[in-house]
C-alpha cells in the first residue's frame, strides 16, 4: 500500500514516507493509492479487542513497513491509554441513539486516540531512518494538548504547537503550556485557527527548515493521524448492534468525519455521515450552497470547531470528483489565493451524496447541553452538544432513517464556563484537569505571519540542537 497526493503528486510514498512528510510536496494531502479491500470480516474483527482491530487496520494501510512490533505497540498503547474493556464506551441515550465517548484519554479529548498511536509510530519510522523530526502543529485546542502529552520528552522529536491566542479554552491552554519539556514549544498566534493551519502548511515546505532535517505535522492533514481515528468508527458500529448506523460528527478540520468516510469506504458497518458545525460553517455552505468561502472565524463555545477552512475537505473533494487530482489542485489553489471558490453543480451533488452537513447555533448548543442532562442524565461538552443537536433535528425531520451514533469528543470540564451557564452548576472535573490550575505556564507569542513562524521554529530547533 503506497500513498499519492490529492493534487497530483505521483511519486508514491510508503506509509512511513507519508507520515514523515505530513503534506505532499505540492501542498496536496496524502491518500492511499487505492482504497484497500479487507480480506477479513471487519465486523468480526471489531468485536474483538480494540488493539487487535487496530493492528489489522494498520496492516491493511501499509503501516507494517514499520515492523510488526511497532504496529502492535502503537495499537496497544491506544487501548491502554483509556479504553474500557477493550472498547470505546458507548452510552445509549434512547432507542437507537448512542453517544460514543471518545474523551477518556490523558487530555480528555478524542484527539488522544490517534495521538497516542502517532507517537510510537513516529518513533519507529525515525528509528528505521536514524533521523530526528520537527513536528509543527496547529490547534484550536484539543490537537495541541494531545500532541504535547504524547510527544513531550521524546528524544527524536521537537514539537512546536501554534494556537490562536486567547481563543482556546483556559483548560486547553493549560494542558499545553504547563507541560515542561525541552522538546516542546507552545506559540500563541495573534489570529484564528485557520491562520495557524496556514502557517503550518507553509512551514512544511519551507526550504530553510527542510535544510535542517525532517519536518512534518500531527494535524489530520497527516494521513497517519487520520488513520488512527478510523478504528473507533468500526468498533462503535459493531458494538452498537445497529445496522449501518448514521454517525453524527462535531466538525472542525473535517479529519474526524473523513475518518468515518474511510471506515465506510473500506466496507465497515457505517451508514450515513453527518457533519455538524457551529457558526463557522464554511463546510456546510460549500456542501449545501456550492460556495466555499473562507471567512474570519468567529468565537463560539465549541472553540475546537472554530475552523473556516477545514483541511480535509480537500480529501473529500478529491474522492467526490472521482479522484480528479487536476480539478482538486485547481480548486484548492484558487481557494488558497482568493479564499473563495464556487463548486460545480456536479461536484456539489457528489459531495452531498458522501456527507451531509448542518449548522447549529450557540443557543441550540446551550439548550442541548441542558436537554442532555435533564432527559438523558449526561453532562456533555459544547462540541458534543452541536452534534447531538444536529442528530436530534435529523430524527425529528425524518432525515435520519435508522440508528444514530453521536461522537462525544471532549470532557465537559474542559469548557466549564459555558457548561455552567447551560446547567447552572459546574461540571465535575477529573483530577487531571483540576490539577492544572496554578501550574506555571510557558508560552511564546507571535503575529500571524509565516516569516515570524520560520524564525521562531528555526531558533527553537537550533537551541535544542
Ligand atoms: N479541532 C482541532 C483543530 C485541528 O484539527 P486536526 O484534526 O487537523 O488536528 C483542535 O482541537 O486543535
Amino acid at each position: 500500500m503506497n500513498y499519492i497526493g490529492t493534487r497530483g503528486f505521483k511519486e508514491q510514498r510508503s506509509f512511513a514516507g507519508a507520515l514523515l512528510d505530513g503534506l505532499a510536496p505540492d501542498g496536496g494531502l496524502y491518500v492511499p493509492q487505492a482504497w484497500p479491500t479487507p480480506d477479513f470480516d471487519l465486523s468480526a474483527a471489531s468485536n474483538g479487542g480494540y488493539a487487535d482491530l487496530t493492528v489489522q487496520l494498520l496492516n491493511l494501510f501499509g503501516v507494517g513497513v514499520l515492523g510488526d512490533q511497532a504496529v502492535k505497540a502503537a495499537a496497544q498503547r491506544t487501548e491502554d491509554a483509556f479504553l474500557r474493556d477493550g472498547a470505546v464506551p458507548l452510552t445509549r441515550l434512547e432507542n437507537d441513539l448512542y453517544l460514543l465517548e471518545l474523551y477518556h484519554g490523558p487530555t480528555h479529548a478524542f484527539k488522544d486516540m490517534a495521538m497516542q498511536m502517532m507517537a510510537p509510530l513516529t518513533d519507529a519510522a525515525l528509528a528505521q531512518r536514524g533521523e530526528k523530526l520537527t513536528l509543527v502543529t496547529a490547534t484550536s485546542g484539543d490537537t495541541g494538548a494531545a500532541a504535547v502529552r504524547a510527544f513531550a520528552g521524546s528524544e527524536h522529536v521537537k514539537l512546536i504547537v501554534f494556537h490562536p491566542l486567547g481563543r482556546v479554552s483556559p483548560v486547553q491552554r493549560l494542558q499545553m503550556t504547563t507541560v515542561q519539556a525541552d522538546n516542546v514549544l507552545n506559540v500563541g498566534v495573534n489570529g484564528d485557527f485557520d491562520d495557524c493551519q496556514k502557517i503550518v502548511k507553509a512551514l512544511l515546505s519551507e526550504p530553510a527548515l527542510k535544510a535542517q532535517g525532517l519536518i512534518s505535522s500531527v494535524n489530520s492533514i497527516n494521513w497517519g493521524r487520520l488513520l488512527g481515528q478510523v478504528p473507533y468508527y468500526l468498533s462503535a458500529a459493531a458494538h452498537s448492534g445497529l445496522d449501518k448506523p448514521e454517525f453524527v460528527v462535531p466538525t472542525g478540520n473535517f479529519g474526524d468525519a473523513f475518518a468515518g468516510w474511510v471506515a465506510r469506504q473500506i466496507g465497515g458497518n457505517v451508514g450515513h455521515l453527518h457533519a455538524a458545525v457551529n457558526r463557522n460553517d464554511a463546510l456546510n455552505q460549500a456542501i449545501n450552497n456550492g460556495r466555499y468561502v473562507r471567512r474570519q472565524a468567529v468565537e463560539t463555545a465549541s472553540v475546537s470547531m472554530d475552523v473556516q477552512a477545514p483541511s480535509n475537505f480537500e480529501r473529500l473533494v478529491f474522492e467526490a470528483s472521482g479522484r480528479d487530482a487536476g480539478a482538486t489542485r485547481d480548486l484548492f489553489n484558487a481557494f488558497g489565493q482568493s479564499g473563495e471558490v464556487a463548486l460545480s453543480g456536479h461536484l456539489q451533488e457528489a459531495l452531498k451524496s458522501e456527507v451531509s452537513a448542518s449548522t447549529v447555533s450557540e443557543d441550540q448548543t446551550k439548550a442541548t447541553i441542558k436537554l442532555a442532562y435533564e432527559k438523558y442524565g449526561q453532562v456533555i461538552c459544547p462540541h458534543t452538544a452541536v452534534a447531538l443537536s444536529a442528530a436530534l433535528t435529523r430524527r425529528e425531520t425524518g432525515e435520519a432513517k435508522g440508528g444514530q451514533i453521536v461522537l462525544s469528543t471532549a470532557h465537559a470540564a474542559k469548557f466549564p464556563a459555558f457548561v455552567t451557564e447551560a446547567l447552572g452548576f459546574e461540571p465535575k472535573a477529573p483530577d487531571a484537569i483540576t490539577n492544572l490550575y496554578g501550574l506555571t505556564e510557558t508560552l511564546s507569542e507571535m503575529p500571524a505571519d509565516v516569516t515570524a513562524a520560520v524564525t521562531t521554529v528555526k531558533a527553537f530547533i537550533e537551541w535544542i540542537d
